[in-house]
């Protein structure tokens, strides 16, 4: 069984190449966005979606087929046009250049592999079968999608917040693991769930450490 490694890749300034621009290498570019990468889209044609990227300058968009020599450059690579063959071309050229590459029809070729996501904010749930079943990922990733709501989104920004005063405040780390344990267990987010929570104020913030760490 192929066993494949669980990273997050930091592609801030680094050019990612999608080859072909239908509805995967939309899929792939989304995934792409807001990472800061340089985007390039290497195809004939584009989906809607990504005509818009593209006049809002979001992509770089090479308006022909893939030639050989167009991943130069390239941090990784997504071969995602409808060509057995160019897919395979592109393969190549990566690993010539030793350039991570993804392959959209023939996963056993690639270097990487797309998992599926979750976002709320801070938190980040990824999925993957290891390329068994992307469909069984598309159910997971769904069945995940109610369970964490979006109240993970301001439960962690006051985690974050909370955790940044109590680095701050507090020196002693068997504290600090006995506050942000105790915070974890204190009923905030159905306090947000319920919509019952309002943004604690710095003052509110401090008396709450204040107290539990008497105790
Ligand atoms: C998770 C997700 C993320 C994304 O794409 O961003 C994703 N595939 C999704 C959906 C999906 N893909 C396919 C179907 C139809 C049902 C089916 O065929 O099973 C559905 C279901 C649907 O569309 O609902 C067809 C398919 N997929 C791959 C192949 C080729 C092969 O297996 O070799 C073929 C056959 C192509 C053909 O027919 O030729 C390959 C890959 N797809 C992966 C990811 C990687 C493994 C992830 C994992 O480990 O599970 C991997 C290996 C490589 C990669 O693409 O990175 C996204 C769900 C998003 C979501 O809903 O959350
Ligand atoms: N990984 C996945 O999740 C997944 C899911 C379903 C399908 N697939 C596979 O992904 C591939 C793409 O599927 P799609 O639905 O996006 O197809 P599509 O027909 O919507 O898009 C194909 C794109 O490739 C471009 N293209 C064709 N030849 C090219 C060339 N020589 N150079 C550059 N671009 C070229 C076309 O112009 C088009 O934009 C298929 O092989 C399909 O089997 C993968």
């Amino acid at each position: 069984m192929q066993h494949f490694v669980p990273i997050s890749l930091n592609c801030k300034n680094k050019i990612c190449c999608i080859v072909g621009g239908g509805r995967i290498a939309e899929r792939k570019v989304k995934g792409l966005m807001e990472s800061g990468a340089f985007i390039t889209v290497i195809s004939p044609n584009i989906t809607p979606d990504l005509q818009v990227l593209a006049d809002h300058k979001q992509l770089h968009w090479v308006n022909r087929v893939y030639r050989e020599g167009d991943l130069q450059g390239a941090f990784l690579v997504y071969a995602a046009t409808d060509r057995r063959d160019v897919n395979d071309a592109v393969a190549h050229e990566a690993g010539q250049r030793g350039i991570l590459v993804n392959v959209a029809d023939r996963s056993e070729e690639a270097d990487f592999i797309t998992p599926g996501i979750i976002r709320r904010g801070r938190l980040t749930i990824s999925v993957s079968t290891a390329g068994a079943g992307p469909a069984v990922t598309s159910e997971i990733t769904s069945a995940l999608d109610t369970l964490f709501g979006w109240e993970y989104e301001p439960y962690l920004d006051f985690m974050y917040d909370m955790r940044q005063a109590i680095k701050r405040i507090v020196s002693s780390p068997q504290q600090r693991a006995k506050l942000l344990r105790r915070l974890a267990s204190s009923g905030i987010l159905e306090q947000i769930r319920r919509q019952e929570f309002t943004v604690w104020t710095q003052e509110e913030i401090d008396t709450w450490i204040a107290q539990n760490q008497e105790e």
